[in-house]
């Protein structure tokens, strides 16, 4: 059995180590839930009174030129295209990932009404996160042409999907609940080879591994800034377009900030070039600055480091989980094979809530998602093998002495 002193000597060796000291940790708490918000960079605190005192305080109105507060969008987009497969100017830092969807699927399906309009489904998968089906199935009610949603129930299920001619498929890489990770290089091959389109949602994937959407040839993206990439509570998310849409596919909402000539004020809009087209309206300064802390830190970091620590982060857990927890009902949700999981584990468990908030109560910080999912996030740069060991260490006690039968754990907060 995996001692700690074991573990201790495995941080000793990791290359990422160092990364941790970039990040603001509360003491006593091992953190498991990176990939639904991730830590604060130290370097945010400063940048934010920079923002706040600085630029708005001191500069004010100004600031939009002397700070280059307009040019954030492309320029963090510039930033975080590396860790997409991006290359420069196909990418935005903006709005949410929600609005974005909306306007990536929305342009992904005006360039099929051009190319195929006979195509009007869309296909997505019945346990995707609820935002992208909402999204997708009010897209197509909204367009009033006959659009609809088709669910996947299974992964096998897609290239009987893809068979009846889809117009747009759209999928998360790294599903929210399961943490099972599609292949994006294959799936893009086959939506393709079936002469659909694919929008993809990599809020949890990306930060957390490679991605390389212009290699694998895909036509839009989407994901969000707060976890992986450590922007902060409700950061901006991001939208990249393959340059060869970048001057199709209509904005579904079509702003001022994505005007050709913003400042000439006229009553009709013309798009910007590229990807600029899919800015809309006036962005969230303060957050979107923040954003520039975690990239900052990602571009530092080697992407196939974080993956192999993720990985080995994670057959830690499950290891120990296996020979310290074995007598419990729980249950794996997750692929265990590598290439089929992203870098958060989901553990089944009768009475999931109650465990995960007699978890928080002992300092090991997962979530918990319906219907009896419990999740621990793997963030590579701020979490050791030993807060590993330690975390499994009070999940055993915590079954073992059933701590989690308590009423107050079962009380529910909005935030699960
Ligand atoms: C796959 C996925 N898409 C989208 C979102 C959220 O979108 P938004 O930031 O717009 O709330 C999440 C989680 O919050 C998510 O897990
Ligand atoms: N986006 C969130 C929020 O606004 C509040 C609380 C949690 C979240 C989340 O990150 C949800 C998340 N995408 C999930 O995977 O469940």
């Amino acid at each position: 059995m995996t001692s700690r002193e074991d573990c201790d000597r495995r941080d000793a060796q990791d290359a990422l180590a160092a990364f941790r000291d970039e990040f603001v940790l509360p003491e006593g708490v091992v953190y498991l839930d990176g990939n639904s918000l991730g830590a604060r960079p130290r370097a945010a605190a400063a940048r934010a009174a920079q923002v706040v005192e600085e630029e708005w305080g001191q500069d004010l109105i100004g600031s939009w030129n002397t700070a280059g507060w307009w040019e954030l969008p492309g320029r963090l987009g510039d930033r975080l295209a590396p860790l997409i497969g991006g290359a420069p100017g196909t990418t935005l830092v903006t709005d949410t990932t929600t609005g974005n969807l909306f306007k990536a699927l929305a342009a992904a399906l005006s360039i099929q009404a051009e190319r195929a309009p006979g195509r009007r489904v869309i296909v997505s998968e019945r346990d995707n996160f609820p935002t992208d089906l909402y999204v997708a199935a009010g897209l197509a009610e909204l367009l009033g042409r006959g659009h609809e949603l088709r669910l996947l129930d299974s992964p096998d299920a897609l290239d009987a999907a893809l068979a009846d001619g889809p117009a747009v498929v759209t999928l998360s890489h790294v599903n929210y609940r399961t943490g099972a990770l599609w292949d994006l290089a294959d799936v893009t091959a086959r939506v393709h080879a079936a002469g659909a389109l694919v929008v993809w949602d990599l809020a949890h994937s990306v930060g957390a591994l490679p991605i390389d959407l212009t290699g694998a040839d895909a036509d839009l993206a989407v994901g969000c800034t707060y976890k992986y990439l450590n922007g902060g509570p409700g950061s901006p998310a991001f939208l990249w377009v393959h340059p060869r849409h970048a001057g199709s596919g209509t904005s579904a909402l079509p702003g001022w900030w994505g005007h050709a000539r913003p400042f000439a004020m006229e009553p009709t809009f013309e798009p910007a070039t590229g990807v600029a087209r899919f800015l809309a309206g006036t962005q969230p300064v303060v957050s979107l600055a923040l954003v520039e802390c975690g990239l900052e830190i990602a571009a530092r970091a080697d992407l196939a480091a974080v993956r192999a620590k993720s990985l080995a982060l994670g057959d830690l857990f499950l290891d120990l989980v296996e020979q310290r927890c074995g007598d419990h009902p729980l249950r794996l949700v997750t692929p265990r094979e590598h290439d089929r999981r992203g870098s958060h584990l989901t553990l089944a468990h009768p009475d999931a809530y109650a465990v995960v908030q007699a978890l928080i109560a002992r300092g090991v910080v997962g979530d918990y998602r319906e219907p009896d999912c419990m999740r621990f996030g793997l963030t590579p740069l701020y979490l050791r093998f030993v807060d590993v060991w330690d975390a499994v260490d009070v999940l055993a006690d915590v079954l073992d002495s059933r701590a989690y039968a308590e009423p107050r754990f079962r009380e529910r907060s909005t935030v699960t």
